[in-house]
């Protein structure tokens, strides 16, 4: 599990980290989603002992990552796929690392299959890797020693289609045998397709966190009946405000499950119930709005 309490990071009279609290938990994947400097590299540098922080802790299964022994065999960590020796190749790279975890040789070649990174390509030197290439290869690195907590910033950057479709399932499978996951991306959709819970940081403040479900619910609900006079007094009547859209919908910001009980008690036939789909990105918007570049800087 991974740790976020109270981290502030100030440079000089600049807050880029403001009081940021969250856990990442084992088993799930936690997105850390937010706009361009919005705080989430400086973050993720504090768990790693990179940056210090100005206040508050983070801590990796309890303790500092500065305190673990081997941190490579606890945490994984990718936090600049271009950070590497350009004149190495991959596959020294990968060796370099398993010589000071102290792993077994075959663990390098074991890690460049799971990449999909193939020995012609584990001989090219790092410089003239693609970008997506960089990013297959810092992914090896950071399970090279098996670690129970990966913390990985933009992972998806460069990678194609069946790039991020391919990190996606491996980071899924990596969460359901119990690790802990936690990427950051600025693009909601990347969170939204893989994340379990989401931490959403604008302006070096966290403005929202919970689970995927609870984000989307917190959308409402859509309802349409075939009286909707009829749903409409029956939900008003429990002191549930609806909206009426053009088309004849209802809105409201109650629970699907409950606006479904309400119309079965009305004795109203329902043709769509569903939670709103606001789509997360507006939410993102609408959450980051006065936190990105764009809009006021306090
Ligand atoms: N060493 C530093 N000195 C001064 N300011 C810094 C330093 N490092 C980061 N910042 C500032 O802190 C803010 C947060 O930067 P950070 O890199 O954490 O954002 P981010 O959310 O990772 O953004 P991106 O999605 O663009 O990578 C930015 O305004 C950045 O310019």
């Amino acid at each position: 599990m991974i740790t976020v309490d109270g981290v502030t990071k100030n440079y000089q009279d600049f807050t880029a980290v403001d009081d940021v609290s969250f856990t990442a938990q084992p088993g799930r994947v936690t997105g850390f989603l937010g706009p361009n400097g919005a705080g989430k590299s400086t973050t993720m540098r504090i768990m790693v002992g990179l940056t210090r922080a100005t206040a508050g802790t983070a801590t990796i299964g309890g303790r500092h990552y500065v305190d673990l022994p081997n941190p490579g065999l606890e945490v994984g960590v990718l936090l600049d796929a271009s950070a590497q020796h350009a004149g190495r190749t991959g596959r020294e790279i990968l060796t370099i690392a398993q010589l000071y975890m102290g792993l077994p040789r075959g663990r390098v070649e074991e890690m460049l299959e799971v990449v999909s990174l193939t020995p012609s390509e584990a001989s090219r030197r790092v410089g003239n890797y693609s970008l997506g290439m960089r990013q297959r290869l810092g992914i090896a690195a950071a399970l090279l020693g098996d670690p129970q907590v990966l913390i990985l910033d933009e992972p998806a950057n460069g990678l194609d289609p069946a790039g991020i479709r391919w990190m996606r399932d491996l980071l899924r499978g990596y969460a359901d045998r119990g690790g802990t996951v936690l990427l950051s991306s600025h693009l909601l959709h990347e969170i939204e397709v893989i994340a379990d819970d989401i931490v959403m940081i604008g302006n070096g403040r966290v403005v929202s966190q919970g689970t995927k479900t609870e984000l989307l619910h917190a959308a409402g609900t859509v309802v349409r009946g075939a009286d909707p006079g009829l749903l409409r007094h029956a939900l008003t009547e429990l002191g549930i405000t609806t909206t009426t859209s053009p088309d004849g919908a209802l809105h409201t910001d109650a629970d699907p499950a409950l606006v479904g009980k309400v119309a079965l008690e009305a004795g109203v036939a329902l043709t769509e119930l569903r939670a709103e789909d606001a789509g997360l990105e507006d939410m993102f918007l609408e959450l980051t709005a006065t936190s990105q570049r764009e809009g006021a800087r306090t």
